[in-house]
């Protein structure tokens, strides 16, 4: 639903910003479109499987490299061995404009080209923990993308897992980047909002997030 209040973009720490609502209705609804597409295969969404036995709560699907704790890989050995969707042009190019917007700097998104997206969708209970985004050999930003149910992220520093954090509260449409100083900033979704989504988006439950990342990796 659309803010009746504007919402003002925030420097949450040097490098991560959140910038409300930046997705309009229909891109939202293309996204979640998108993402229906790409959760149905070749590599289908999925429960995460840890290496010490432990399953995330949240569904994961990936573009462009496949991740799985805790490397990335063209195909999803962890999951059907398939090669994973290409990452599409449309998809750098919004990140591109997010970057410039974000950082309000039209030349920030120059040379961005992210290679690599993780789609998780969120359905009831499930949440992520704090960690750290350090699985790519490259330090350019992550561009963060909200639908649906609001969550309550947590956005802390480079040393622990724990305090000094803030809590923002993402909604659907919203924007997160994080880069420069905050590329390696622990992160986590502790609670998503239910009841609070975006029917119009075409999601009637739960939340859809979307990262994409620039792997620094090259074909083997
Ligand atoms: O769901 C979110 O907002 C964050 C997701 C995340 O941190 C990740 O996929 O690494
Ligand atoms: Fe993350």
């Amino acid at each position: 639903m659309d803010a009746l209040v504007p919402r003002p973009r925030t420097v949450v720490a040097p490098g991560a910003v959140h910038v409300p609502g930046w997705l309009d209705a229909d891109a939202r609804r293309a996204l979640v479109e998108a993402c229906r597409d790409w959760a149905a295969g070749p590599v289908p969404m999925r429960h995460t499987r840890l290496p010490r036995g432990g399953v995330m709560s949240v569904r994961t699907v990936c573009l462009g490299w496949h991740w799985k704790p805790y490397a990335y890989s063209r195909t999803a050995d962890d999951v059907n061995g398939a090669r994973v969707a290409p990452f599409p042009d449309w998809l750098a190019e919004w990140g591109r404009r997010a970057l410039a917007d974000a950082y309000r700097d039209p030349a920030a998104g120059d040379g961005y080209a992210p290679d690599t997206a993780l789609i998780n969708f969120y359905g009831a209970g499930a949440r992520m923990g704090m960690h750290q985004d350090r699985d790519e050999r490259s330090g350019a930003p992550v561009v963060s993308l909200t639908v649906g149910d609001a969550c309550v992220f947590r956005f802390g520093n480079t040393e622990t897992r724990g305090r000094p954090y803030t809590d923002v509260q993402l909604e659907s449409g919203d924007l997160f980047v994080f880069g420069g100083p905050a590329r390696l900033a622990y992160h986590g979704v502790p609670k998503v909002l239910p009841g609070t989504g975006d029917p119009a988006a075409g999601l009637h439950s739960g939340r859809l997030n979307l990262t994409m990342r620039v792997t620094g990796l090259t074909e083997p």
